[in-house]
This record gives C-alpha cells, sequence and structure tokens, in this order.
C-alpha cells in the first residue's frame, strides 16, 4: 500500500514502559526492588496517524501483544505516555478509562474463544451497544446490529442475528468478532494476529474486509502479527520489535525495499518465497532470542547481528557463546585440547565492560591467553574480537576487556528510522 496522506495524528506514544516482575517474592512485587524484571516493553514511542494501518511485527515474546494491548489500556503501562488525540491515557483510573474503551477496541487471535458460545451474534453484539449506551430502545439496537453484520459481509442478516458462534465456520466467526469490536464506532482497532488461525483460503478475504472498513467508517489499525507478508499487504507503515524495542520504523516501501536495520533485513530474507526459482536461502539471524529478563548490553540484538561492531555492547557472555559456538564445530581432538583451558563458566565474572575467564584447573592463564590469541587469529570475522580492546593473564585466568557499548536510538537514516549504531551520527 502506499504512504499514508498527511493527517491528524490519533495516538502519540512517548517512552512508554511495560515491565513485569517475574520470579519475584510478593515483597519484591509490591516495592518493585528484588526479583527479575522483564521489559516487555522498553522506551517506546511512535506516532499513529488518523485512517492508517501501522504493523507491529516481530518474533515471538518481542512485545507486540502487549504493546498492542497498553495503547487500550488493557495492560497498565509501568511509565510513559499515551494520548488520544492529546488526551493522557496513562494513569486515568478504570472509571475514566471505560467510556474511552468504545473508542479503542481490539481483534484477538482466536475468534472462538472470543465470542461467547452460549450467545446468539445478536445478544453478543447487542452488549457493547447497551454498556455504552449508543442505542436507545430494543428497536434501534436490533437494527444497528443488523447493519454491522451487513457491513462484515454477515449475511441474509436475520439468519447470522439468530446464529450461535457454532453455527459458524472459522472466517465468519471472525467476521462476528471484528463486527462486535466495530459496532461502537471506535477510532483505533488493535488486531492482534486477526488471522493466523484462520485457514489460508480465507484470510486475505479477512484482511480485504478490514481495508475495506476503514475506508468505509474511518478506522485506524495497529496490526501485530509475526507474518511480515501479510504486513507488506496491508500496512501502511510496519515497526519491527525486538526484546520490546522498536528497532525499526518505516513505510511499507522503506521497510521492503531497503530494510536498514540488519535484523529487519534478515527477517525479510527470511520470508518464504512461494516460487522455489525465485528463493533466496533463508538466513534467519544467527542463535536464539535473549532471555527479555537478561536482556544483552548496548544493542540487544548484538549477538545475533553479523553486522556488529566495536560499539554495540560486547560483554562476558558473548566470550562464553563465541567460545561455545565455536567448540560445537571442532573435531574431537582440538576439543579435547582446546576445553580444559578454559574453566567453569559459571565463574565467569563480569563487570559492565570487562569479564575475567578462569583458566581450568591446574592450566597456565598465560595458556589460555595463547587460545584466545590464536582463536582470534583464526576467526577474525567474528564480530565479537572487533569489541575487544585488550586481553591480559592474571593470577588464575585471563581478563578481557571490552570497549564501551552505546544502547541505540531510533536514528534518522534517510528513510527508515533505525536503531542502529552503523546509523549513528560522527
Ligand atoms: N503478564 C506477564 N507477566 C510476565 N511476563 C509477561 C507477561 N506478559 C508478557 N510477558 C513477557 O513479556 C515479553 C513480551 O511478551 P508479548 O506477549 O508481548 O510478546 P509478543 O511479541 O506478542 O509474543 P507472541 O507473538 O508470542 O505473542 C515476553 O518475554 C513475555 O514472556
Amino acid at each position: 500500500m502506499s504512504a499514508p496522506v498527511a493527517t491528524q495524528t490519533l495516538i502519540e506514544v512517548r517512552d512508554l514502559n511495560v515491565h513485569f516482575a517475574i520470579n519475584a517474592s510478593f515483597k519484591a512485587r509490591v516495592t518493585g526492588r528484588g526479583g527479575a524484571t522483564v521489559k516487555a516493553v522498553d522506551g517506546v514511542s511512535f506516532d499513529l496517524h488518523e485512517g492508517e494501518v501501522l504493523g507491529l511485527v516481530g518474533e515471538s515474546g518481542s512485545g507486540k501483544t502487549t504493546l498492542g494491548r497498553a495503547l487500550l489500556g488493557l495492560v497498565r503501562p509501568t511509565s510513559g505516555s499515551v494520548k488520544l488525540r492529546g488526551e493522557e491515557l496513562v494513569g486515568l483510573p478504570e472509571r475514566d478509562l471505560r467510556p474511552k474503551r468504545r473508542h479503542l477496541q481490539m481483534v484477538f487471535q482466536d475468534p472462538h474463544a472470543s465470542l461467547n458460545p452460549g450467545m446468539t451474534l445478536q445478544t453478543a453484539l447487542a452488549h457493547p451497544l447497551q454498556i455504552h449506551k449508543l442505542t436507545s430502545g430494543d428497536a434501534e439496537t436490533q437494527a444497528k446490529v443488523r447493519e454491522t453484520l451487513e457491513l462484515v459481509g454477515l449475511f441474509p442478516t436475520q439468519r447470522f442475528s439468530d446464529s450461535f458462534p457454532s453455527d459458524l465456520s472459522g472466517g465468519q466467526k471472525q467476521r462476528a468478532a471484528i463486527a462486535r469490536a466495530i459496532i461502537t464506532g471506535p477510532d483505533l482497532v488493535v488486531a492482534d494476529e486477526p488471522v493466523s488461525m484462520l485457514d489460508m483460503s480465507v484470510r486475505a478475504k479477512i484482511l480485504d474486509l478490514m481495508i475495506d472498513l476503514k475506508e468505509r467508517i474511518g478506522l485506524t489499525y495497529v496490526y501485530v502479527t509475526h507474518d511480515l507478508a501479510s504486513a507488506k499487504f496491508f500496512c501502511d507503515r510496519v515497526a519491527i520489535m525486538y526484546l520490546g524495542r522498536i528497532v525499526e520504523i518505516g513505510t511499507v516501501d522503506e521497510i521492503f525495499n531497503e530494510p536498514k536495520h540488519p535484523y529487519t533485513q534478515a527477517l525479510i530474507r527470511a520470508i518464504p518465497e512461494p516460487d522455489p526459482d525465485k528463493a533466496l536461502p533463508r538466513d534467519l539471524p544467527r542463535g536464539e532470542i535473549p532471555d527479555a529478563a537478561r536482556p544483552p548490553l548496548g544493542c540487544s540484538f548484538h549477538p545475533r547481528c553479523p553486522k556488529a561492531f566495536n560499539i554495540c555492547g560486547w560483554e562476558a557472555r558473548d566470550l562464553q557463546t563465541m567460545l561455545e559456538s565455536r567448540w560445537m564445530d571442532l573435531g574431537e581432538d582440538r576439543y579435547g585440547e582446546e576445553r580444559p583451558l578454559v574453566g567453569d563458566f559459571s565463574k565467569l565474572k563480569s563487570t559492565e565492560h570487562d569479564a575475567f575467564l578462569p583458566a581450568g584447573s591446574g592450566k597456565d592463564p598465560g595458556e589460555l591467553l595463547a587460545l584466545l590469541e590464536k582463536i582470534r587469529a583464526e576467526e577474525p570475522d567474528e564480530p565479537m574480537w572487533t569489541g575487544v580492546k585488550e586481553m591480559h593473564a592474571e593470577a588464575h585466568g585471563v581478563r578481557v576487556t571490552f570497549e564501551p557499548g552505546i544502547d541505540p536510538p531510533l536514528y534518522e537514516t534517510g528513510g527508515a528510522k533505525a536503531a542502529c549504531l552503523l546509523y549513528k551520527p560522527d
């Protein structure tokens, strides 16, 4: 889709944080001290314009759903600001938030779970109208329900208004869930993976319906998905999320034709190509998504990034990962030579930019230093080495000093904005 014409800002999000206490005692949760915290949404800012479709795209656990729910007040932010047409929503008591909910609606992934099996569509759709006192009297309510069923393509409306969810196909159920979301005349609909549980054959039809509704009744969408291909089809702009942050945001053209962040570039290369002749090698970033409760220093993506360089935030954990992944690929003999030189990784100590790697039991730290120098010479393309400033042997191991890392904000790139130090102005 083409970029939206400049319009008014509907939602303004500034430095939004949603942090969850995990594995914490009751006292730690109440006082906020002790225990671990997951930064599900971590300092997110963006504007959403009236009539646009913004995609929130990322791998599982990147914070898409939490961000979408926080926009609607369904999750209480830890701090930051969400304004609806200039009016602050964060911190509003529930009684003041409730009337706003008619303007802010959600469509969920599982249409089956989002409809009450014991209610006809007439009852289910009438409910929000009654709660928000949007109609006066049964006749008006019934007419509004029928009109909305027609809008979402469920006709003859008489038949569908008397149906129960179990009478409907998956696609019809999602149409009914959309009808319930739009019947209050919302401004913003957050659609969380609205087609991912549907048959392939109906996915495009539901997205087409949502586009059609946007034009006909003036909706703005936030579309939460892990599926870049559907975001390309459906969205005007896309925000790529990683460990609670937006790491790149731009128009669909910018993101798909000229992705700037190495993470976005890898995700786009990994989109399955239906035509086998054109298929590129799938190239997902190396390694696992890190533990959200212990995000990497500096740029959170740096341990997986093929383009990482000296200031990306190298630390002790990267040293361990480098050694372990090297040993996975080594033959028995060389593994047998190298492994005993390194001590217990649980004793790997680190301060912010400094790691102390213990030598193996009875081994000379000088031998360990020589091993690290040898690996560096053998694997000069391993990005971690760009961040190693100094290594020297000490009494019981080797001290490795890293370049101080920088946590990148979203930088201007001449296209999309990207949180990557490749675009840091000098
Ligand atoms: N209520 C909660 N309590 C603790 N941690 C949570 C809670 N909700 C989400 N999280 C954590 O926050 C992070 C972001 O989760 P979220 O569901 O928003 O990600 P997502 O990108 O939508 O993932 P998915 O595609 O799997 O739904 C994850 O690490 C998740 O485990």
